[in-house]
């Protein structure tokens, strides 16, 4: 929220796109007509007849109270003691409409915060997944929105609690106007102390929960990190591990810590200073400076037993204009969501929201969409990097700089290289999830960054290093490489041949429906080498709808020596005609490749076949005789 703060001192937004300034109940207020314009309209129209109804309530008190005395000595079948009737029965009428209205108003505040909640979350989807490039999701300012937006900011409340409040909101605060404007009854100043006293105190009081509210939302880093320690020891995914660590205890209390020192402004209750004395000797005065003159003229006689009765009432109804404690606090706390789902909403928008950098000036290549290359935009020649010079946003050093690199199309390209060499970059770069900071990357002479993102990157399919275990059904987790395409049986059936996935999903209950996740009923979980099967099954799917360039970054990393050996068998015909990158620490995985580049300090400092660098006796030879005499040794043993 600091970070928001900021923001919204300078005009921009934290999330890097200018955005209109909301306080969170302005957000809100402007994003409940995009949830449902039907159901804010009629709750409108619900919060200004119940706040109407609220004075009705005073008058016909003072009314019924009025007619009283003359009654008192009459009876009721006389006329005064009708009128006490009459004013009886319509004081009860309003009554139950009062009390009518409650549900009435709950049930389509309700309706309308369901609504909201799913249009946060939309709206924050939708920002999120805009951006073409990686680079506007990265660092700790769009995880604080994201972290606000989906309402886990520390004693955030959900969204949804802040409609169900709002109306109350509203109609307590015309219900102070309405009062205030009773007291016009005894005399024209009369409003006046009393609303601009219970305006200060409320106002101050507000700023105060507003300052209590940034100031826990500023912390969220330390937050983020309890958030994130919590979830550790509540999901799943990581209780093989804490068991095997003996982490339990050490979650548990750095949990505790960082969750105390991000609390820790928020815990601070303020303290009562000469301010709030003041505000309160203001009200106090505020107070007798009506109730005394009006108390005397009612004594007088001046005043009528229902205009007293009514101004009475009216004096204790201005209250309502004042701090209405837990009803703002809620709100605020609630509402916060709303304006960071705004500005994650504005992710991606503008020049250069999308990550990716335009084509520079001069390259003689137009901006916008340019005609495909051959073979339907997959290279018919050749990929280079030239001269590509990247950094990644919080680095000084380039993790690849001045990068020249050849992949000639229909071939297949090895990158090997020590850990945090620049491997995975090149394949980011390639994909265009980032751009180079300088020189460019080509497909047949063309910059990547003259083509549109997504249809470049459908000639692309990877699998990933750390590709992605989805828990949803076997086919699901197929289809995803060509998502857009219509399911289709025979392409699935043959990728997942292709990568040996058949008989994995010949093994699981339900087939092809079944949830890869032991959290869906009916599911169940497959191992790490299974799943890197199924992730080439999404990557060989992909290529059956027309992708022609194959990227495996560490493609054996989870696979039993049969099943490496088995993939080097298929190598030839699962790469046929396709341009195809290996990024791998093994070299026997390495070596099937037409060639070689080892990448060292950022650019790649040898390249040929298997044989070449093998007899050209650098870091490559090195690095494979190493390799070899570690397994050697292992047979040996
Ligand atoms: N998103 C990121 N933000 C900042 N730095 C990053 C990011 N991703 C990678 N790096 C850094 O960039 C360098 C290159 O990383 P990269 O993943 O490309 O290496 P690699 O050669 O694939 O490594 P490995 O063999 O360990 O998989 C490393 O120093 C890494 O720490």
């Amino acid at each position: 929220m600091r970070g928001l703060a900021r923001a919204r001192s300078s005009g921009k937004s934290a999330a890097g796109g200018p955005v209109s300034d909301a306080a969170p109940v302005t957000a809100l207020l402007r994003l409940l007509p995009t949830a449902s314009a039907r159901l804010t309209g009629g709750l409108a129209a619900l919060v200004l007849l119940d706040a109407a109804l609220a004075p009705a309530l005073t008058v016909a008190i003072g009314a019924l109270a009025g007619r009283l005395p003359a009654a008192a000595g009459a009876g009721l079948d006389s006329a005064a003691g009708r009128g006490v009737l009459t004013a009886f029965g319509v004081l009860a009428l309003i009554y139950l409409a009062n009390v009518l209205m409650d549900p009435v108003i709950a049930g389509t505040s309700t309706r309308l915060a369901r609504r909201l909640a799913a249009t946060v979350s939309r709206m924050t989807m939708r920002g999120t997944l805009r951006p073409a490039g990686q680079a506007p999701l990265d660092g700790p300012r769009v995880a604080d929105l994201l972290m606000l937006a989906q309402g886990r900011g520390t004693g955030q409340l959900p969204v949804g609690l802040a409609v169900t409040a709002l109306p109350r909101l509203i109609a307590v605060r015309l219900a102070g106007v309405s009062a205030a404007g009773l007291l016009l009854l005894f005399a024209w100043w009369a409003p006046i102390p009393l609303v601009v006293a219970w305006v200060v105190m409320g106002r101050r009081q507000d700023r105060a929960t507003r300052r209590a509210a940034d100031s826990h939302a500023g912390t969220t880093t330390e937050l983020r990190r309890a958030e994130y320690l919590r979830s550790l020891a509540l999901e799943g995914a990581a209780a093989k591990e804490i068991r095997v660590f003996g982490l339990g205890e050490w979650l548990v209390e750095h949990f505790t810590r960082a969750w105390l020192t991000g609390t820790r402004e928020l815990a601070g209750r303020r303290r009562a200073d000469v301010g709030d004395l003041a505000c309160l000797a203001g009200l106090i005065a505020a107070h007798a400076l009506v109730l005394v003159p009006l108390t005397v003229a009612a004594a007088r006689g001046d005043l009528s037993v229902a205009r007293t009765t009514i101004c009475l009432q009216a004096v204790l109804g201005t209250a309502s204009l004042g701090w209405l404690g837990d009803l703002q606090w809620t709100i605020t706390r609630a509402a916060a969501a709303a304006p960071a789902a705004r500005r994650l909403a504005e992710l991606g928008r503008g020049a250069g929201g999308s990550g990716l950098s335009p084509l520079p000036v001069g390259s003689g290549l137009s901006a916008g969409p340019v005609k495909a290359p051959a073979l339907g935009g997959a290279p018919a020649h050749a990929i280079r990097f030239e001269a590509v010079r990247f950094r990644y946003p919080d680095r000084h050093a380039p993790t690849l700089d001045r990068l020249d690199l050849t992949v000639p199309a229909g071939s297949s390209l090895a990158l090997v290289g020590d850990n945090g060499a620049g491997k995975t970059t090149v394949i980011k770069l390639l994909a265009r999830l980032y751009d180079p900071a300088a020189g460019r990357i080509t497909t047949d002479g063309t910059d990547l960054r003259a083509l549109p993102p997504d249809s470049w990157r459908r000639h692309i399919a990877v699998v990933f290093q750390d590709f992605l275990r989805y828990e949803l059904s076997a086919r699901d987790n197929i289809r995803f490489g060509a998502v857009d395409a219509a399911p289709d049986r025979h392409a699935l059936a043959s990728a997942a041949r292709r990568a040996g996935a058949d008989a994995v999903l010949d093994g699981l209950p339900d087939g092809w429906d079944t949830p890869l996740s032991r959290r869906f009923t009916g599911g169940t979980d497959i191992s790490g080498g299974q799943w890197q099967r199924i992730a080439l099954a999404r990557a060989l799917y992909a290529v059956e709808h027309g992708a022609r360039i194959l990227v495996l970054d560490e493609p054996t990393a989870h696979l039993d020596i049969r099943a490496e050996a088995e993939l080097y068998e298929q190598f030839l015909d699962l790469t046929r005609g396709l341009t195809t990158i290996l990024v791998s620490h093994r070299f026997a995985t390495v070596r099937l490749a037409d060639r070689i580049c080892f990448l060292d300090g950022g650019r790649v400092a040898e390249e040929g076949t298997h044989d070449e660098l093998l007899a050209a006796g650098g870091r490559y030879a090195r690095s494979f005789s190493l390799q070899a005499a570690t397994l050697t040794g292992e047979a040996h043993a």
